[in-house]
């Protein structure tokens, strides 16, 4: 047994690996991303992905607001609480995860068990929120596995949507939303569907993202805010009669 898997053993109990194909195995016992994430102390190798979004988009700040959905087994978490200074439990910042699986706990975090589709997690989220508005909301959600691309890219998109309804909720204007959807027909239509809420929308690989994987993300930047686009547009046209009126003297 290599040193790697000798001391995953000593981390996770006997079988770490139960259940999983001998396929599966192999390429995570020589995945460098899950070996780093060892020796970073990262619940997992997700953390990797995230990290690299905001080093090229530069997503967070100090005493952001951070709503992260499907946030199992934590790593995200755990990146957003050390970007905004919310893991110190001194600062302003403030990271609510949601999943539903419960999570260890993680300090100065705050989780909600439940399925982001329900009016009653939305609930929880804004009990949590006291009032103030989120500045990211994260989702790395994925759907239960059926194995059929088709139905998966549906199932992806469906949670896609309903993360899109937290976020709209919960997001002040100018705040950025990250989600994870799996790639098929139904991806260019979501994304017209954004570009109703959010300024900018780039698609991003990131290096941690198995190439092989039909995962992509899209960072959605500059909200809206309520009635996006079309009052946007609305309000630009106001803009533009008063401006006719008062150039017609
Ligand atoms: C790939 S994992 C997330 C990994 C996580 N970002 C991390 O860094 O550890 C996807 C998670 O989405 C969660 N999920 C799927 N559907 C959900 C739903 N409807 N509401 C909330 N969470 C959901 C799953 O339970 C799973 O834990």
């Amino acid at each position: 047994m290599s040193l790697f898997a000798s001391a995953i053993r000593r981390s996770f109990g006997h079988k770490p690996y139960k259940g999983h194909s001998s396929q599966w195995i192999q390429r995570h016992t020589t995945d460098p991303y899950v070996q780093r994430a060892q020796q970073d102390m990262y619940r997992s190798r997700a953390a990797y992905k995230l990290k690299q979004m905001d080093q090229q988009y530069s997503i967070f700040t100090k005493k952001s607001v951070v709503i992260d959905i499907g946030c199992f087994a934590g790593s995200w978490s755990q990146v957003a609480m050390a970007k905004t200074g919310a893991a110190t439990g001194k600062s302003n910042a403030l990271v609510i995860g949601v999943d539903l699986v419960e999570m260890d706990p993680l300090d100065h975090h705050h989780f909600v068990r439940g399925d982001i589709r329900e009016v009653g997690t939305l609930r929880k989220i804004d009990e949590l929120l006291r009032g103030r508005k989120a500045s990211i909301v994260l989702s790395d959600m994925a759907p239960r596995m059926t194995g059929s691309r088709i139905d998966d890219h549906i199932a992806s998109v469906d949670l896609s949507k309903a993360a899109l309804r937290c976020a709209t909720n919960f997001l002040q204007e100018g705040g950025w939303f990250v989600l994870k959807v799996f790639q098929g027909g139904m991806l260019d239509r979501f994304k017209a569907e954004l570009t109703e809420h959010f300024g900018k929308i780039r698609t991003s690989k990131p290096k941690a993202s198995r190439p092989e994987s039909v995962e992509v993300y899209l960072v959605c930047s500059d909200f809206l805010g309520p009635g996006g686009a079309g009052a946007v547009r609305a309000a630009g046209a106001v803009g533009a009669a008063t401006r006719t009126k008062q150039d017609l003297g």
